[in-house]
């Protein structure tokens, strides 16, 4: 069976009523990096970006997103380094074991300034919202995979309740044109 990532490929439970969040670990064995979440994800998809992280061997990673203000770092933010701080999204990972902690955008301009990007899978608690779709199908082509399998790899998407799309979903992409077009003055504020 096409593997595509492991917290996606066996499907995956609804979300928990009133589940309010829980803490995300690094993959060090010892003294792992901690991130409280405390409240419920939003928007959570697959992405086959080349930027966003992915676990040992997936071809997607699996991401949501949070207000930021519901996000703290609660043990090793000494060992948290930006990926790339010329990204949009600022990612924070562990210096040990690359595993990427939080994802904040600081342009207050920008569509989801206001969200960080988290990856729910880092937690042991159940009942996170989950993946609603696939984004950036076409990108795991920029990580090595195969054009050929895509057919194959779209097709395995669909059959888990995930529509690939080669962006964001239509909704997001709705939700980021209607920002821009309110900051441009196409649209009235
Ligand atoms: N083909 C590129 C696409 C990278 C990309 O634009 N990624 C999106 C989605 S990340 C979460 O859904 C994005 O918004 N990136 C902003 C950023 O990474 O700062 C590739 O694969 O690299
Ligand atoms: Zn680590
Ligand atoms: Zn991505």
């Amino acid at each position: 069976m096409l593997k595509l990532h492991p917290s996606i490929d066996n499907g995956f439970p609804p979300a928990g009523p009133g589940f309010q969040g829980g803490t995300l670990k690094c993959k060090c064995a010892t003294n792992p990096v901690t991130v409280q979440i405390s409240s419920q994800t939003a928007h959570n998809h697959a992405c086959g970006c080349t930027k966003c992280w992915k676990p040992e061997g997936a071809v997607f990673s699996q991401i949501a997103v949070v207000g930021r203000d519901n996000v703290t770092v609660t043990s090793g933010s000494e060992r948290l380094q930006i990926v790339d701080p010329s990204a949009t999204i600022q990612r924070y990972a562990c210096r040990d074991c690359g595993t990427h902690m939080y994802g904040r955008i600081e342009n207050t301009k920008h569509p989801f300034y206001g969200l960080d990007f988290v990856h729910t899978e880092l937690s042991d608690e159940t009942g996170w919202s989950p993946p609603q779709f696939a984004a950036f199908v076409s990108s795991v082509i920029e990580s090595g995979v195969n054009p050929e399998r895509m057919p194959e790899i779209r097709a395995r998407l669909t059959e888990l309740g995930l529509p690939p799309y080669d962006c964001l979903s239509p909704a997001l992409m709705d939700a980021i044109a209607t920002h821009i077009a309110k900051q441009t003055g196409a649209l009235p504020a």
